[in-house]
């Protein structure tokens, strides 16, 4: 029995969806906020957010950018909590080894508990969005409850949210419901100081695949709290994939223009803080060659009428790694930025307010760091957390291709998968054929990142990106990929191909563990040659894992890079192949008999070419 909830805003409800109302309420009376806001995503809310979150300390707003912020988290809530994130499937055997399991009941049982009052004291917001274009035949829904202003502020940047989409929503429209809490109360009548970024040490991050729900508790930051992005688009997305027959991929999407004025569409997957921005907004070095973006992190992708796969960028903002951007690596991110419109979390702040990171040029004599203290660059720490986010509208973006708002997205002419690896895999490498490129996919590896919690470096497979982010057994997501291949016209899939840019000079060795590549505007030179192969016009050599670029195929007139390291970022060498192996099976046995025979058989393929019995 819920009791009857008196809670201010409650009955001021500006929709006449019962579902959703009955929903609100029936959170309300859990949580027990003090009252209930309605986000109708206005300018004007924007600014009483914004204005709000300043004169309670949590946002500070820069005086060197227009309508521009900086925040910071508590130190401990600063990235992804993979080990905190539960896919809570009916059956464990469809959550699958590298999810966290929690039965629904159990998971619901467990948080119910944490939620009860977790609001007393704060603001529920009601945030209705939709993730892709309002104008697709059938909009994706979600209403987020939450009960951080910091959370609707970069809602309001990353979807498309407020009274269209509730109008849109009408009285019936199925929505997948996302709650959120920060999980600090703020106890009545106690002196408790609301803290600027209030967080708990508990925290889980749970999917309801059967149900489409999403529980959220104890984190503010981006990956944890904004629940329509890996939440929503990935995680519980996949599952409408699978069941649906389109994908759900952790993706950038680019439109790429020859200077014949050919035009091709490229999405890529790279792990958690590998490259996508970086790639989707980037100035090609090589004269005539244009790059528009798209989307630098998601992409829906289904088959169109004409056999193609189409990719929609569910997102409307960029919640882009901050340490690394700057004029000479990403200067349309600059760009984007510089017109202001954004928030910025865990940066370091300026004494003219403005913000400074890792990797922006020579650092200022004195700053404040993303820990409040004073940093100046004798201290010998970073000012910037490795994993500091800007986030801000995409619409900024000085490059975004006009079909970003077609609800029909864009056919897509070749994958990318790409990792962070200092050996063994060559700048790029060509698939023989869809399965095969699934293949590369399932077993790509990278090192780990500050983008999730835990230790950084550590090499680990991350298949199509989506290790964090698949929401059901990996095994049946690789059978739905290869069943994708199998329903299409093969003349009309994507082709499918491997990069590094993290490639290094031998540190064992003679060399000094430099990049071998130099990347960033460079990576154009390999997308040169994607599209040269695709229209059948560039060499390529066969190797153990694919097809290289031939010597010359790739581009490199007026780059600056010996011809070692070149050499060396493209070298295929059958020895650290080998060396792959036993981790490759190891990491497939796991899957048990969820593993399409088709990967097996490539795996047994790479062998037999690497010699080995
Ligand atoms: N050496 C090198 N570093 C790169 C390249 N591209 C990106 N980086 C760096 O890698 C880091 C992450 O890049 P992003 O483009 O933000 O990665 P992402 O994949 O979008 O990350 P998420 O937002 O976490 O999904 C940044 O510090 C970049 O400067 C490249 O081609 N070469
Ligand atoms: O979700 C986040 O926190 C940021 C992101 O894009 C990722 O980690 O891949
Ligand atoms: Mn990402």
């Amino acid at each position: 029995m819920v009791a009857p909830v008196t809670v201010q805003g409650l009955d001021q409800a500006p929709t006449p969806h019962t579902r959703l109302l009955a929903w609100v309420r029936e959170v309300a009376a859990l949580t027990r906020p003090e009252r209930v806001v309605w986000c109708d995503g206005s300018e004007r809310e924007w600014r009483a957010m914004t204005d709000e979150l300043v004169a309670s300390g949590a946002l500070v707003r820069l005086a060197a950018r227009p309508n521009s912020f900086w925040a910071r988290t508590d130190p401990s809530d600063v990235a992804r909590v993979e080990e905190r994130t539960f896919i809570c499937s009916a059956d464990p055997a469809d959550a699958g080894p590298t999810n966290n399991w929690m039965a629904p009941e159990e998971m619901k049982r467990r948080m119910t508990e944490l939620y009860d009052g977790c609001m007393r004291g704060r603001t529920m917001y009601v945030i209705p969005f939709c993730m892709g274009p309002l104008t697709a035949d059938s909009p994706m829904f979600g209403v987020e409850l939450t009960d951080s202003p910091y959370v609707v502020a970069s809602m309001r940047i990353m979807t498309r949210m407020g009274t269209s989409v509730l109008e849109k929503m009408g009285a019936d429209a199925s929505f997948v419901p996302c709650l959120h809490s920060v999980g600090a109360p703020l106890e009545p009548g106690a002196e408790t100081e609301d803290t600027a970024w209030p967080c708990s040490e508990t925290k889980y991050i749970s999917h309801f695949p059967e149900t489409r729900e999403i529980w959220s508790y104890g984190s503010g930051y981006g990956g944890n709290s904004l629940l329509g992005k890996k939440c929503y688009s990935l995680r519980i997305a996949s599952v409408i994939g699978r069941d649906e027959g389109w994908l759900a991929e952790h993706m950038l999407i680019l439109k790429l223009t020859s200077p014949e004025g050919v035009v091709k569409y490229i999405a890529a997957a790279f792990p958690s803080a590998c490259g996508k921005t970086n790639l989707a907004m980037l100035e090609p070095t090589i004269p005539g060659w244009k790059v528009e973006t798209l989307g630098d992190d998601i992409a829906w992708m289904r088959f169109g009428e004409d056999g193609r796969l189409y990719a929609v960028n569910p997102e409307f903002g960029l919640f882009g790694v901050a340490p690394g951007t700057d004029w000479k690596t990403n200067p349309n991110a600059m760009r984007t930025l510089a017109r202001g419109n954004s928030i910025f979390t865990n940066v370091a702040l300026t004494d003219d307010g403005d913000i400074w990171w890792e990797g922006m040029g020579e650092p200022p004599a004195h700053l404040t760091d993303w820990r409040g203290a004073d940093w100046t660059p004798e201290s010998g720490e970073l000012s910037s957390h490795p994993n500091s986010r800007f986030c801000t509208p995409i619409s900024q973006c000085p490059i975004l291709a006009p079909e970003y708002e077609d609800p029909r997205g864009v056919p897509i002419d070749a994958i990318l998968f790409g990792g962070r690896r200092k050996t063994t895999v060559p700048l790029v490498a060509e698939a023989r054929d869809w399965a095969h490129g699934v293949y590369l996919g399932a077993t790509l590896s990278s090192e780990t990142t500050a983008a999730a919690v835990g230790k950084v470096g550590v090499v680990r497979r991350d298949p199509m990106a989506m290790l964090p982010f698949i929401g059901y057994h990996a095994g049946d997501y690789f059978a739905h990929w290869i069943d994708m291949g199998k329903k299409a016209d093969v003349t009309k899939l994507p082709r499918i191909f491997y990069v590094n840019w993290f490639r290094r000079a031998s540190v064992e060795g003679e060399g000094d563990g430099h990049f071998l590549w130099p990347g960033f505007g460079e990576n154009s030179r390999v997308l040169k040659w994607v599209v040269e192969r695709i229209e059948g016009t560039a060499a390529a050599v066969d190797t153990p894992i694919g097809s290289v670029p031939a010597p010359g195929a790739l581009d490199v007139a007026g780059l600056d890079l010996s011809a070692e390291d070149l050499a060396a970022a493209l070298r295929v060498d059958p020895d650290e192949w080998r060396a792959e192996l036993p981790q490759i099976q190891a990491w497939f046995e796991q899957f048990g008999e969820k593993l399409p025979g088709v990967l097996w058989a490539e795996l047994d393929a790479l062998r037999a070419r690497l010699g080995v019995a």
